[in-house]
């Protein structure tokens, strides 16, 4: 008898009485997770959202009686707004939605036609997908994937680089529905994956790809992050380190297949957020030293970003392009995300086959 068939044996719900509930079980579910985003670009869409996310006391470590006030009678006045006009700009008008949930989505799909129809994978692989804030949410899909009878989920944040204000509070949000639940599925949650060789050359492939279709080559390539408060460092978050990793081997592979003519790679940190100290070098004063110094072509990655958002498209592409040009630069060229293409899904399930190492 093979493996297979043994789990399935083992798994198999027993002869139940007539009346007893029907019991879904023996499948395995994958739920990949991503930050969020609004359901609509308008003041109302986009204040509950920013309310969901920045309420949260992993995104903003400030006492509750302190910032709540703050939050909802100072930022949530004028940010829905402002905000609300980034997200127009990018907005993915055909399918009403943002595009970060967009390509979430597509990834989901993709990923999960990798694990269907393959004699190999039993028991069935369920993937779904989720967001942080917003919809669709964490409980909603963990509890469908636990209702279609998922007796293991591995939860997968599709962060490369851990931050308690990314990761963590994804975990967060499982293991509180979790809670909820008086059978509880088997869990895991796949670790950071930003020194994982397949995530570096698939950023390093992606970066010689997009700039073999130009004529010239940028004189620099900046490497940009999402930034973090400083003092997130000092309290102990691997956000910052996994950052510098990740650049560093990228800097490494790119050197490795371009020699010499690779063009200097060089961390960034960008959408600040409030009047605190992050993460520096900051993208925005960066940018506009390199044009103001004499560079001219200038080049910009966001490897932290599993999907293009209003982070990278917005602030990278429309704002840090005009940044760069009004200062004295000539070419600004942005390389997208992996999204959902095919070395991106190939390194994404790679990743989560290794994750479910004797579940599958
Ligand atoms: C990839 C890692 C991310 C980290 C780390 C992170 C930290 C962080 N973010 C804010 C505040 C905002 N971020 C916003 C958007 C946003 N942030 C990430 C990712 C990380 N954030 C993504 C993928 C997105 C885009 C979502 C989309 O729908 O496209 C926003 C909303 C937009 C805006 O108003 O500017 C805010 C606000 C803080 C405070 C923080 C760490 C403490
Ligand atoms: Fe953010
Ligand atoms: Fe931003």
């Amino acid at each position: 008898m093979t493996e297979t068939s043994n789990y399935q044996q083992h798994t198999a719900p027993d002869v139940l009485p007539a009346d007893h509930p029907e019991v879904a079980q023996g499948k395995v579910g994958i739920l990949l997770v991503n930050l969020g985003t609004p359901d609509g670009t308008d003041y109302r869409s986009m204040r509950r959202y920013l309310s969901q996310f920045l309420s949260d006391r992993r995104v903003i470590e400030l006492p509750r009686l302190l910032w709540q006030p703050l939050l909802q009678a100072v930022i949530l006045s004028r940010r829905p707004q402002r905000s609300g006009e980034a997200y127009e700009k990018i907005w993915n008008h055909e399918q009403n939605e943002s595009p970060l949930r967009t390509i979430t989505r597509r990834q989901a799909e993709e990923i999960a036609q990798c694990f269907t129809g393959n004699e190999e994978t039993a028991p069935e692989v369920l993937v779904d997908w989720a967001m942080r804030y917003g919809t669709p949410s964490i409980e909603d899909r963990f509890m469908h994937l636990n209702e279609s009878g998922c007796r293991r989920i591995l939860v997968f944040p599709l962060y490369p680089q851990y931050s308690a204000a990314t990761t963590a509070s994804a975990c967060d949000t499982v293991y509180r529905t979790m809670m909820r639940l008086r059978w509880q599925p088997s869990l895991r949650t796949a670790p950071p994956y930003h020194d994982e060789p397949a995530y570096i050359a698939a950023l390093g492939a992606s970066i010689r790809e997009h700039l073999a279709q130009r004529s010239q080559w940028p004189e620099r390539i900046l490497v940009s992050f999402h930034g973090l408060p400083r003092e997130n460092l000092d309290k102990g978050d691997p956000y910052h380190c996994h950052c510098q990793k990740t650049a560093r081997l990228l800097s490494s592979y790119m050197s490795e297949h371009l020699g010499n003519d690779c063009p200097p790679l060089q961390i960034v940190f960008q959408s600040r957020f409030g009047p605190k100290e992050w993460l520096q070098p900051y993208a925005d004063v960066t940018t506009a030293d390199l044009a103001r110094q004499g560079t001219k072509r200038l080049a910009i990655i966001s490897p932290g970003f599993a999907a293009d958002c209003v982070e990278t498209l917005e602030e990278l592409n429309i704002g840090l392009r005009e940044t760069f040009l009004e200062n004295g630069g000539e070419d600004f060229t942005y390389i997208p995300c992996l999204n959902d293409s095919q070395a991106h899904i190939d390194m994404l399930t790679g990743l989560l086959r290794r994750e479910l190492a004797g579940w599958i």
